[in-house]
């Protein structure tokens, strides 16, 4: 690791940069190789830095506030925002004042805004991490708040704010005995099958990853097929595999699986997950709508979506994000349920499942698809499985998961999933 700490502090600036002015999202950044010039030490480093700005942006934003006159250039206030968390968390001040100091004199245009920056993170530094405890909850971007005040109502989503900040602890999906997956690597069995593990580390050095005893896949993520019950022998489609999480599940279960995705890069990831736990499907590299080889038992359809579900483990989608693009979403949802319809055989099930928080593209999704299908009818006796609270159990029969559930086990994906039935 770099000991001036410079290089990593440079990139998670870089990475604040790109998601707060140009709408990237951090998983794209880095795919890009946006961390490839660090040493492995400073990656780390440099993305935990980033996603720590970003999950305490607005409180960062709050403290800074009262040393500000106006609100400087986007360069700048994403130093300060950096210097803000690493100063609260504790780090020493010098070496951070400094780093951040230099990050804005290097530019030519913020330049000019050296002594500010050394003046407000020296202030910033007076009131450590005692003052950050003291500050509230970061809020969700307005964008964002106001529809899911609307949705949910404000205590919910001070809950949702709660568990974004506290992020995502390592859930687990257990190839075969959860039990034994859970002594291996030290987690908890949830009430749902999954398997919670704290303070997790690197996935990759848990005990069982190598021998492909488990995946990573989140609670939440994990109770869409288990609504199917038993699918042994059963031909199952997943319409939008990748990266293969239910895919696996499908399989391990015995079903006799089709997995269809429209990325070959992402396609590339099933397949070398399904070689890891040992398990086989039949992998194909489509548009959904081309596909039409139909007489599916069942079709599972994890449809793309808004994905503000998974905040808590993605806390620059707020910020790279201003919704724009959900309305096309939403549209591309409906029209894959109603393709996903045709692909199955009479009496066969759908499962629709998205991982948003927003009511568009779920409860109102299922709704809207029984008015278009004549016969068409949604099974809610199938959310009757083990750790489902009757509570989530939406008036239209499906599941409304949330992160604020299961607070005190460490909060769960929002999700929304349904199971309708094709007329016999
Ligand atoms: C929410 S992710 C699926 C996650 C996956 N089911 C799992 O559990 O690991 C949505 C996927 O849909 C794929 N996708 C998007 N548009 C598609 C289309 N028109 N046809 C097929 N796949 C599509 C994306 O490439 C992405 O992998």
């Amino acid at each position: 690791m770099n000991q001036t700490g410079l290089p990593a502090r440079r990139t998670a600036h870089h990475l604040l940069m790109q998601i707060t002015t140009e709408g990237r999202l951090m998983a794209e950044l880095i795919a890009g190789g946006a961390l490839a010039r660090l040493e492995n030490d400073d990656r780390a480093r440099a993305q935990r830095l980033a996603t720590d700005a970003l999950r305490g942006l607005d409180r960062a934003d709050r403290m800074l506030k009262p040393y500000l006159k106006k609100t400087p250039p986007d360069h700048v206030m994403n130093a300060l925002r950096l210097g803000v968390i690493e100063l609260c968390n504790g780090e020493a001040a010098h070496g951070v004042v400094n780093a951040y100091v230099e990050i804005v004199a290097r530019n030519k245009r913020t330049q000019a805004m050296k002594g500010l920056t050394n003046a407000v993170l020296r202030k910033i530094a007076e009131e450590g991490p005692a003052g950050w405890a003291k500050r509230a909850v970061p809020l969700t971007p307005g964008w964002l708040r106001q529809p899911l005040v609307a949705a949910w109502g404000r205590d919910a989503v001070t809950g949702m704010e709660a568990a974004h900040f506290a992020g995502a602890p390592l859930d687990l999906t257990a190839k075969g005995d959860a039990n034994a997956v859970a002594a291996a690597v030290g987690g908890t069995v949830l009430p749902t099958g999954s398997i919670r593990v704290p303070n997790a580390g690197q996935v990759s050095t848990l005990a069982g990853y190598a021998s492909g005893d488990w995946w990573v896949q989140d609670a939440a993520a994990a109770i869409p097929v288990k609504l199917l019950g038993d699918v042994k022998g059963l031909r199952v489609l997943d319409l939008c595999a990748a990266p293969g999480g239910k895919t696996m599940q499908l399989a391990a279960l015995g079903a006799d699986v089709t997995a269809v995705d429209i990325s070959d890069k992402r396609m590339e990831r099933v397949s070398e997950n399904l070689t890891r736990v040992g398990l086989t499907a039949n992998c194909v590299v489509s548009d959904a709508f081309a596909y039409d080889q139909g007489g599916f038992d069942a079709v599972l359809l994890d449809a793309p979506c808004s994905a503000t579900g998974t905040i808590r483990r993605h806390p620059d989608l707020p910020y790279a994000k201003d919704g724009s693009e959900f309305g096309a979403l939403i549209d591309q949802q409906e029209t894959l349920i109603d393709h996903a319809l045709t692909l199955l055989k009479p009496g066969g099930r759908l499962v629709f499942c998205t991982c948003s928080l927003l009511p568009d593209e779920g409860e109102v999704q299922a709704e809207e698809a029984l008015a278009r299908h004549e016969g068409l009818s949604i099974d809610a006796d199938a959310l009757r499985i083990d750790g489902i609270d009757p509570d989530w159990i939406t008036a239209e029969g499906g599941l409304r998961l949330r992160p604020d559930f299961w607070a005190d086990r460490g909060g769960m994906d929002g999700f929304y999933m349904a199971v309708m039935r094709k007329p016999a």
